[in-house]
């Protein structure tokens, strides 16, 4: 029932809705009307061009002069990789640590890692400081601040130069006021919906990717032995992995498990030119070979196993302070599944308070899946007992994970929070994702499963109705069209799909569709 694909790229064989196409002419047709006139009249002379570049010239470059003619001043900034404990604070001193020039993505003991920054370099600067900085940045075409992720870089990568930087100005995401939704469904009137997925490959994994790509262009520019880059995923990694190495033409290879992404995700790395396995496993199983293969080969792993992609996730927290004026909400809800995320928004809402550009730090809630939810049995069991799981089939296929490697991380996180887990069955998730779309959304079933959570701690009492509340939405619904057909198709086996509003199917005659425009007038009339 969940999304699903073959790599053979063949059209699904049960297509349940017939939307009737308008004949459209062959696009050949289109391309001949196309065609330049042979004989075009001159166009007017163009008035001289303002404030253009010569053509040997580019905003890299520009990037470069401004640099050399006034080196930053913030040359003493620095961060290197410690093992991640438990006890691991951003100031704590750790005797264990890399450069993050070294390829390294484990402790001696085999903890995950944690960038540290030096925070007392960064505390030289006031919170005023900052937070002019990073507003002075937003938004603009200077190459990298223009960046939502590189206006932070300080705080993200201080050392690479701004040259080895493969970026596609990510971030800045779209922070959306869910005005109806919040007061139809919740009686709420401060919710928001942080779009990480209006971006570049449609997934909030493009914050961490060009932080990852850009530290392996740095490290292939030092002669290390990197052969290209690899992972296993869920559909979204692998899109963002592939997109960010094909503009820096450094080689990408996809685990991919078989028949369990969507097809836009499954297209996404093909079309970039990376190297896609499809693998007769699910991802803990590609993720387990990614693994294997990466400690034999010198292909740099790309997973949030790997803590550099976290610099660049953390950086949404930020920009949500950012976006508020630096006003902090009371909840940000997160749906998890290798638990990567949920440590990143902690890591940048505790950097904005460490650093003195707020004073506290959000809630954080992670939501899962009924179908993957790990992080939740642990939660229920008052965190003492964890066991992964085999994780079922789910509409929000992109977090049907069983053993998140993140998992220390995710504790840390929502302990420190005073965080919550909520999980959301397929029926919940699904009727949230279009409850949320009945209201001029588009979100993907991750996304329903963050507003699932939020719709049961609301009815709950735990949300307030005045509580500011950020959803964040991890990736486009267009990535996951085939979930919303089967729904409004009321095709989903056990599930009534409550909120479907499938097509009518009418005779082409006046009368016929009088006759049902008039009915549904009156439905709408009546309510
Ligand atoms: C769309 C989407 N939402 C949420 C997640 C969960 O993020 P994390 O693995 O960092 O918990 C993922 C990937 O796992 C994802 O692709
Ligand atoms: N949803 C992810 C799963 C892998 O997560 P990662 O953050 O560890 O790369 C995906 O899209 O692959």
């Amino acid at each position: 029932m969940a999304a699903c694909s073959s790599l053979s790229l063949s059209p699904k064989p049960h297509t349940p809705l017939r939307y009737s196409h308008p004949t459209k002419p062959h696009f050949l047709s289109i391309r001949s009307c196309a065609a330049p006139d042979p004989t075009p009249t001159p166009a007017p002379a163009a008035a001289p061009a303002k404030h253009r570049r010569p053509a040997d010239q580019n905003i890299r470059e520009e990037a470069r002069r401004r640099h050399h003619s006034s080196p930053s001043p913030h040359h003493n900034f620095s961060a290197k990789y410690v093992p991640f404990t438990p006890h691991t604070t951003s100031s704590s001193s750790s005797p264990e640590s890399y450069s993050l020039d070294e390829i390294v993505y484990r402790s001696r003991s085999g903890s995950l890692l944690d960038v540290q920054h030096d925070l007392s370099a960064l505390q030289k600067f006031d919170g005023q400081y900052w937070k002019s900085l990073f507003d002075s940045r937003t938004g603009k075409t200077n190459w990298p601040y223009g960046s939502g992720v590189w206006s932070k870089k300080e705080w993200v990568l201080p050392e690479i130069d701004s040259d080895h930087i493969v970026s596609a100005f990510e971030g800045n995401s779209n922070l959306f006021w869910a005005e109806r939704f919040g007061k139809e469904t919740l009686g709420m009137n401060d919710l928001w919906v942080k779009h990480c997925g209006i971006s570049h490959t449609g997934s909030f994994k493009d914050l961490g990717m060009t932080v990852l790509v850009s530290q392996v262009n740095r490290l292939r520019k030092l002669n290390k032995p990197v052969v290209g880059v690899g992972c296993a995923s869920t559909g979204d990694t692998s899109a963002a992995l592939s997109a960010y190495c094909a503009a820096a033409g450094i080689p990408a290879i996809v685990f991919l498990p078989a028949n369990r992404i969507s097809m836009a995700q499954l297209v996404q790395p093909i079309a970039n030119g990376a190297f896609v396995l499809s693998l007769d496993t699910d991802f803990d199983g590609c993720m387990q070979l990614i693994r294997e293969v990466t400690a034999e080969v010198p292909i740099y792993l790309a997973n949030s196993l790997n803590s550099l992609r976290l610099e660049g996730q953390k950086t949404a927290a930020i920009e949500i302070l950012q976006q508020f004026d630096w006003e902090v909400p009371d909840w940000v809800i997160v749906p998890g599944g290798n638990l990567g995320n949920i440590y990143a928004f902690y890591k940048g809402f505790t950097m904005c308070k460490e650093l003195g550009l707020v004073d506290r730090i959000p809630r954080l809630v992670c939501a899962q899946a009924a179908n993957a939810n790990p992080l939740y049995l642990y939660y229920k069991s008052g965190w003492k007992d964890f066991k992964s799981v085999k994780a079922a089939t789910t509409f929000a296929s992109a977090i049907q994970i069983g053993d998140p490697v993140s998992i220390d991380r995710a504790v840390f996180a929502l302990r420190n929070s005073n965080g919550i887990v909520e999980e959301a069955t397929e029926e919940e998730l699904m009727d949230a994702m279009a409850r949320a779309d009945l209201t001029g959304m588009f979100i993907c079933p991750h996304t329903g499963v963050a507003l699932s959570a939020l719709i049961k701690l609301r009815n709950s009492g735990v949300i307030g109705k005045n509580d500011r509340t950020v959803v964040v939405s991890t990736a486009h619904g267009l990535k996951f069209t085939q979930s919303k057909v089967d729904y409004h198709s009321k095709e989903i086996a056990d599930m009534a799909c409550r909120y479907a509003n499938p097509p009518v199917n009418v005779k082409a005659d006046f009368g016929s569709v009088m006759d049902v425009l008039k009915k549904y007038l009156l439905s709408k009339d009546r309510s």
